[in-house]
């Protein structure tokens, strides 16, 4: 199953040549799936940048997911894409992107919509913020219990929102099989140091 342990979402990082030398960081301490995530970005940059990074994955054998944008999954063939509930139909990204794809749905804190998505054919639902995120304040908080009641639909969860190295084993033992952090890893010091300290909680 891919869909396991640290699972990293890029900031929205106008340098390119950071976000790189940033995601390899990230994979070179073990990231199992990225995700680029740039909601200030152009469509011009987001096709750059996505571009640079498909390459970077390759090489590491990582996934990467696009967030919203089936388009520019197609357009790169990426390994998948990862849907609110406000970025189009999972069943349409579906039938664009086939059955060998990836689709992520975001499922908030509701149950109901992650039974939803499994139906439409996800490969993984993410519930969150599981904590407060200065990221997406925003956000609607996710109980860790949601986790455990997830089990039922026998498809990988993630867990999002405020994760960091303190609070990421009470959602882990909760039932998460993946946590998405964007925060807690960019921000660090060393990213590679601090990826291997996520991943290792999964052992
Ligand atoms: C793994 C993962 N989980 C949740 C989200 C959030 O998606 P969404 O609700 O569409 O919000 P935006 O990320 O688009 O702001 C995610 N991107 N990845
Ligand atoms: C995209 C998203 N969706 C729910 S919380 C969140 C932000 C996650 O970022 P961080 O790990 O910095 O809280
Ligand atoms: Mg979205």
């Amino acid at each position: 199953m891919p869909i396991s342990g640290l699972y990293a979402i890029t900031p929205d990082i106008t340098d390119t040549h950071k976000l790189l030398a940033d995601s390899e960081a990230a994979l070179a301490g073990g990231a199992r799936i990225l995700q680029y995530r740039n909601k200030r970005a152009s469509a011009e940059q987001a096709s750059e940048q996505a571009a640079a990074l498909m390459t970077l994955c390759r090489r590491y054998a990582v996934p990467l997911i696009i967030n919203d944008d089936v388009q520019l999954a197609i357009q790169l063939d990426a390994d998948g894409v990862h849907l609110g509930i406000d970025d189009g139909d999972i069943a349409a990204a579906r039938a664009q992107l086939g059955s060998h794809k990836i689709i992520g749905a975001s499922c908030y804190n509701n149950l109901a919509l992650a039974q939803q998505a499994a139906k439409l054919g996800a490969d993984y639902i993410a519930f969150g913020a599981c904590f407060p995120s200065s990221t997406k304040p925003d956000a609607p908080r996710a109980e860790a219990a949601l986790f455990t009641a997830a089990r039922e639909l026998k498809l990988p969860v993630v867990a999002i929102g405020g994760i960091n190295l303190e609070n990421a084993h009470k959602i882990i033992h909760a039932g998460a099989d993946a946590i998405a952090v964007i925060g807690a890893l960019w921000n660090a010091p060393d990213i590679a140091t601090q990826a291997r300290h996520f991943n290792q909680l999964f052992s």
